[in-house]
């Protein structure tokens, strides 16, 4: 395996530009002008982030989530507030984001405490999504043990059927998260190994960048 694995190639195709002096000075504007060149750009699923959370017990977790939305408070993803992901984060809120674009070598990290967007956005988010996702969230037993398949595709059928009767029926448990970024991350890979970062940390009086060694 080590030698398959050592033969495989990385970054051995063209890579986008990054030129940390012309950055935004706010990193959301500059996260959002990567989003738009990674859609542009046919990039597979680039609101694909992966969440990483620990709780009490102080073991990092994490698990792949959708980006729901991005403004100037920060990036938005949606859960179930019964899930281990909620449990960890009502413990500890405080997460980790991070995306990988393989496609343009970049890669984003993300940083920040965590809270609930408010009933409104989650309830606003919820009756956006097809029914297919309603039916799955309305079901509300993420991550709790399945002990037969059956009962997931019963429960399934429920649910749909409870949405059907009742379109403007809102998961109890669907909640949209709202991470408030205190520290971001842009990456840039290079074939010849020089690394492009560039990390903005939050300060009282706005954003402060720093380039990093690669
Ligand atoms: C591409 C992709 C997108 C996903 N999007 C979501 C999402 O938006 N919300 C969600 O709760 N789980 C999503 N999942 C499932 C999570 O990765 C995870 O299995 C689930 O949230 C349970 O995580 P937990 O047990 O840590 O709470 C997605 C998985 C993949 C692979």
């Amino acid at each position: 395996m080590r030698d398959l694995l050592r033969n495989l190639p990385v970054f051995d195709r063209p890579l986008p530009a990054f030129d940390p002096g012309a950055a935004p000075p706010d990193p959301i504007d500059l996260l959002e002008g990567w989003l738009r060149e990674a859609i542009a750009a046919g990039v597979s699923e680039p609101h694909a982030m992966t969440l990483a959370t620990a709780g009490p017990e102080r073991l990092p977790d994490l698990r792949v989530l959708i980006l729901k939305d991005l403004d100037a408070e920060g990036l938005y993803f949606a859960s179930e507030s019964i899930s281990a992901k909620a449990g960890q984060l009502g413990a500890n809120p405080q997460a980790a984001l991070g995306f990988y674009w393989r496609e343009q070598g970049r890669q984003i990290r993300v940083r920040g405490p965590v809270q609930p967007a408010g009933p409104e956005v989650s309830a606003q988010d919820f009756l956006a999504r097809p029914l297919s996702s309603r039916a799955a969230s309305l079901i509300g037993r993420q991550s709790s043990v399945l002990h037969d398949p059956a009962d997931l595709t019963e429960a399934l059928a429920e649910a749909q059927a409870r949405l059907e009767a009742d379109p403007h029926l809102v998961a109890e448990h669907h909640t949209v998260y709202l991470l408030k970024p205190m520290s971001v991350e842009f990456w840039q890979g290079d074939a010849q190994r020089r690394h492009i970062r560039l990390r903005y940390r939050r300060t009282e009086d706005g954003w402060r960048t720093e380039r990093l060694w690669p």
